[in-house]
Formats: C-alpha cells, structure tokens, sequence
C-alpha cells in the first residue's frame, strides 16, 4: 500500500506581496532650490529635461513672474505626471504559483514523461532512472492508474493479495477532505507506477494537482523533483507507509 506521502494534501502556501509599483522620487541634489515645494506644481514635462536652460523651456502648465520669482501652476495636476511612473517587471508569488500550478496541468495533459528510463535495480526489481538532469521543483511524471474510493481500494487489496505475483501499486492520499486512492496495478508504459521507495534520500515528491475535465474536476497525483536530481540517478520518492506490520513485512519502508 501506497499511503499518502507526507504534505501530499497539504495546500501549498501562497504568501502575497505588496504591489510592486512604485513612484521614483525626486533626487534632492538636483533639485533647485526655488523649485522645493513640488507638492503644489505639476509639470508636463520628464524630469530629465530639467537641466535644460530655463530660457528656453515653454512650460504649458505654468508661468514664471520674474518680480514674485514665483511658479504659479494649474495645482489641480497631480504630482504624479511630472515624476515618471515605473511598474516592475517583477512577478507576484501568487502569479509565480499560478504560472507553476498551468505548467503543472499542461505536462499531465499531454503525457509528459520524458528523461526516464526503466532499470533493473537490485533487491527491488524494476525502478527508473533519470537520462537527463531535473531541477528542483519539475514535473517528472504523473503517478497513473484507477482513480477509485478508499472503499473500493480496500476490495481491491484483498483480492490483489490472494496472488503472491501482484505486487503492490495503491497510492492513498487526502485531498479536499475527501479520501482517494490511485490503482496502478495493472500493468501499463507509464513510469509512475515503477518508482520505488526510500524513507530517508528521496529525491522525488508527490504533489496533487486538480483538473478539470468533462466529468468535473479530479484529482491527479503529479511526481516533482524534491531536489536537483542528476543523470543517472535512481527516482525515488517516500511512500509514506510508517505501520508497523507493514515495515515488518516490508524492512526496507525504513530504508
Ligand atoms: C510501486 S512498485 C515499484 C516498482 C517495482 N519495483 C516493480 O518492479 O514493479 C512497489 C514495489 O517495489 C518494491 N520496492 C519499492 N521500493 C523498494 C525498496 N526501497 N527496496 C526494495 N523493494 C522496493 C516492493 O516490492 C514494492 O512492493
């Protein structure tokens, strides 16, 4: 059995930033002195100009008297049109976990499953190896099979046990409150199914990961990098299964 990995059903924590727009503010140095109070003038022109001579400047939106030695201006302008508007490139978190979350969707939809490849493994029988490099956080392979009820996964286990040659492909875990189970116990090309288990050097994480199709929205098991995984290296993820009957049946659940 296949229990829940631990934080499969955990949501994941989206903290928010605080928009990123800013107003540049005006660099002291270079303001002229009679020009300080800039809260009462707005001015239709890019503050790179202002080392123009103040001769030929035609400002629209104010005039100078030469005998007060005063701006006078429309004051109804904001403050913000004379200081240039910048907005950051930079991406939210949220926009970041959204772009994570499609990406996500996209690699299970179109079946992606490359870099992998099927190997014998000592004392555990099949396993996968990475034939290219993977990246913390990257999709590596949908866990597929039988979206079924824990109730349904209980009957299937019985049965599954009464033959010695079937070997165990259940996967529960929680999510939204309610209890699933992925069946890969039949045998099919996906690499999911084949990951082998360690408790204490996984490299690999399950992660659940919603979509909608045309029988509403369902559940998929997503396989991601826990880690930089290189070339070569053996795919392994905790099955989670900490029972005590299981591990004494099972040693290697502590390895
Ligand atoms: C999901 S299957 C993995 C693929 C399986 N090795 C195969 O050849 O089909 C789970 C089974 O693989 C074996 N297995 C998984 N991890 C193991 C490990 N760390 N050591 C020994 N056997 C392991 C156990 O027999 C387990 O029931």
């Amino acid at each position: 059995m296949l229990p829940e990995s631990p934080g499969a059903s955990a949501t994941p924590t989206r903290k928010r930033k605080r928009d990123c727009s800013v107003v540049e503010s005006p660099s002291k140095s270079s303001t002229p002195r009679k020009r300080k109070s800039f809260s009462n003038y707005s001015f239709s022109e890019s503050p790179s100009k202002s080392s123009t001579p103040r001769k030929r400047k035609s400002f629209s939106n104010y005039s100078f008297s030469k005998s007060r030695r005063q701006f006078t201006t429309d004051e109804s302008l904001e403050i913000n049109t004379f200081f240039e508007r910048r907005t950051s490139s930079r991406k939210t978190q949220s926009v970041v976990e959204k772009e994570k979350e499609n990406d996500l969707i996209e690699a299970i939809l179109s079946h992606r499953e490359d870099g992998l490849e099927v190997a014998e493994i000592e004392n555990k029988g099949r396993g996968v190896i990475a034939t290219k490099q993977f990246v913390h956080g990257e999709f590596i392979v949908e866990y597929v099979g039988d979206l079924i009820t824990w109730k349904e996964a209980k009957k299937r286990e019985v049965k599954y046990a009464s033959d010695t040659n079937v070997g165990c492909y259940m996967y529960y875990f929680n999510s939204k409150a309610k209890r699933f189970c992925i069946d890969a116990t039949n045998e099919s090309s996906s690499f999911g199914r084949l990951f082998n288990h360690s408790r204490r050097k996984p490299n690999c994480r399950t992660r659940v990961v919603w979509i909608g199709g045309k029988s509403g929205e369902q559940p998929h098991l997503a396989i991601i990098a826990k880690r930089d995984i290189k070339k070569e290296e053996e795919m392994l993820f905790d099955y989670g299964d900490r029972e005590r009957d299981a591990i004494k049946e099972n040693p290697w659940l502590k390895d």
